[in-house]
């Protein structure tokens, strides 16, 4: 195994405030690691980071050669705006860009993988349906099937299980799985800690700093849990008080 993604030393933050310090490590080309912490430790943070939409405050992150070969990134569904007129081909075919050019048409090979992709994850049908009438369930299909047409080696995944039904999870997880099988590169942020026991070979525990990193077993332990828990809300002790109990307050509040 080789390191696809290299993080030294790395500080990430808004504004020049940091939110995130001091994190070193390696994935593996063809891993498959959770992202995990409480609410606030910095994921999203070092997703943006490794997806290149927000440069370090200090360290770097050094990308291997399988990264030339493409990255997706899907944000958190929240981030996405729906309001654009588009529809669920519009959507997916975006997927298709690298190869195509922004402006290039779809050729009848591009138009059957993009059948193909929608079949894949229940949207069969879908095709012309508007994005914002879609469920969240199924904007959250439409966007793993843009991820499927864009062929990436590395897929970066921001809580893409949030306010889904266990069927759809089952189906986008079984997505999950084949990418890991096909040597890709996955890292994904998540919330639900049986799901990451069960799914995710490695994980990386995060509370502004790193907590722990490697498999899965050894990193999900009560008292690495339980650290990262203090940590997160030991950070925020030195914040204004916010109210609703979210650490998103932490700068808002300032
Ligand atoms: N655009 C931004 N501008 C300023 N601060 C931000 C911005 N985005 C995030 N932050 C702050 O950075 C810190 C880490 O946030 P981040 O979203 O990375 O955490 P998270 O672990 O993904 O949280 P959650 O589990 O709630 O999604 C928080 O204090 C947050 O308020």
């Amino acid at each position: 195994m080789s390191a696809i993604i290299k993080l030294d030393n790395l500080t990430l933050g808004y504004d020049g405030h940091p939110a995130v310090h001091h994190v070193s490590g390696t994935f593996e080309q063809g891993s498959m690691t959770a992202v995990v912490g409480p609410n606030g430790s910095g994921k999203s943070t070092l997703l943006k980071a490794i997806a290149g939409v927000i440069k370090p405050l200090d360290g770097s992150i050094i990308r291997g050669s399988d990264w030339r070969q493409g990255m997706a990134y899907l944000p958190q569904s929240a981030e996405i705006d729906r309001s654009f007129p588009a529809d669920v081909t519009d959507l997916v075919a975006l997927g298709l860009w690298k190869q195509r050019g922004l402006f290039g048409g779809i050729s009848r090979a591009d138009a059957e993988r993009l059948e193909a992709a929608l079949q894949a994850v229940g949207l069969a049908g879908f095709e012309r349906r508007g994005i914002d009438t879609l469920s969240g369930g199924q904007l959250q299909r439409a966007l793993f099937a843009r991820v499927l047409l864009q062929d990436a080696k590395v897929i970066l995944l921001d809580e893409p299980f949030t306010a889904i039904d266990e069927r759809t999870v089952s189906d986008l997880i079984g997505l999950v799985r084949r990418w890991h099988g096909e040597g890709r590169t996955v890292i994904a942020v998540l919330h639900d800690a049986e799901m990451v026991r069960q799914v995710f070979p490695q994980t990386l525990l995060l509370a502004r700093e790193l907590i722990d990193w490697g498999p899965t077993e050894a990193v999900m332990t009560r008292e690495n849990l339980r650290r990262s828990r203090g940590m997160t809300e030991a950070w925020d002790e030195h914040a204004p008080w916010h109210e609703d109990g979210h650490n998103h307050g932490h700068e808002a509040a300032q």
